[in-house]
């Protein structure tokens, strides 16, 4: 079953910039990352899920339900973690996890336990007392996960979450997002200009580029077997490159691996033989596999 749906989702902010264009797309359960370089309208998107702002034309259903008419129907299923720090500094993560589970709609004691138990899911339970002022950033935007999670929700919807992490911090956010979509069966959009990262987590993929959709995916589809094969030796790259070349294959060099089209049936073969001749170590020689970074036509455009 589809959980988003657009059909020609289009919005022109004033101004005349026009953020979506004719977006149509279809979002199956599961972990889906959201990409496109900055300003490729990939919050836009996520603002009109919510029924934040409306579309200037064009449609688009959450769960079946369109958040222009039945806003607080979609809120109920969808939880939101934005991109900016929007936290108050003095006040705990109890409280306020809390008040945004109450404002939700929870009774005082089961929006209490409830907020107890999203903040222990995201790894702050020890410091749900402490003043959110003096918590580190990694501790903030997980204080921003625990209320997008407080009223038990279908859907998240996290507007780069990884925002201002070190690399530690990034990997135990990513972690984090990866558990909540497997074990407690939530699914998650997770919207990153960083492809490497979304591709570690999700399982789909929609790729946004100037408001219009590049493709949407499964991440398995986008990697399939390409027509190169990929050889990497230990010592003697060189060595390798001008004996395959001198055997009339046509060879190009990506690091530490020789990258040899198949365009005729013993490639394959004749690699192997090179390699045996020249009596070098191989470490692999398989097919490349495609990678989603060929999405993008100008390779600026995303951080891998
Ligand atoms: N309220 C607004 N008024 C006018 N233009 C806007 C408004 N909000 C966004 N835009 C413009 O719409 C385009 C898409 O912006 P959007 O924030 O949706 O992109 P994004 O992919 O989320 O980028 P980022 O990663 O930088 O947040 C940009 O050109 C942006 O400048």
């Amino acid at each position: 079953m589809n959980i988003i749906a657009t059909q020609a989702l289009t919005k022109t902010y004033g101004g005349g910039v026009t953020a979506l264009s004719d977006l149509t797309v279809q979002v199956e359960a599961g972990v889906i990352g959201l990409v496109g370089a900055n300003g490729a309208g990939k919050s836009t998107f996520i603002k009109i899920m919510l029924g934040l702002i409306a579309p200037s034309s064009g449609s688009v259903r959450v769960f079946d339900i369109d958040p222009v008419t039945e806003t607080d129907k979609v809120r109920a299923r969808v939880g939101y973690m934005p991109e900016n720090d929007c936290l108050p500094p003095d006040v705990s993560a109890a409280e306020f996890v809390t008040h945004l589970g109450r404002i939700s709609g929870l009774p005082r004691t089961a929006a209490r336990e409830r907020a107890s138990e999203t903040l222990r899911h995201v790894g702050l339970y020890e410091e749900r007392y402490r003043q959110i002022g003096g918590y580190s950033t990694g501790m903030k935007q997980r204080v921003k996960l625990a209320q997008a999670l407080v009223h038990d929700p279908d859907l998240l919807l996290l507007d780069e979450p990884t925002n201002g992490l070190d690399p530690a911090g990034r990997d135990a956010m990513l972690a984090l997002i990866h558990r909540i979509g497997a074990e407690f069966g939530i699914s998650v959009v997770v919207c990153s200009h960083l492809l490497g990262e979304v591709e570690r987590i999700c399982d789909s993929l929609i790729a946004i580029q100037g408001g219009r959709l590049l493709r949407a995916d499964r991440i398995s589809s986008m990697t399939t077997a390409s027509d190169v094969l990929a050889v990497e030796v230990s010592d003697g790259a060189d060595e390798l490159a001008v004996r395959l070349t001198e055997m009339g294959l046509a060879v190009t060099r990506d690091h530490r691996m020789l990258l040899v089209p198949m365009d005729s049936d013993d490639a394959y073969d004749r690699i192997l033989r090179a390699v045996t001749e020249l009596e070098l170590h191989l470490h692999r020689l398989d097919q490349r596999r495609h990678r989603v970074a060929e999405l993008f036509t100008a390779k600026e455009t995303v951080d891998v």
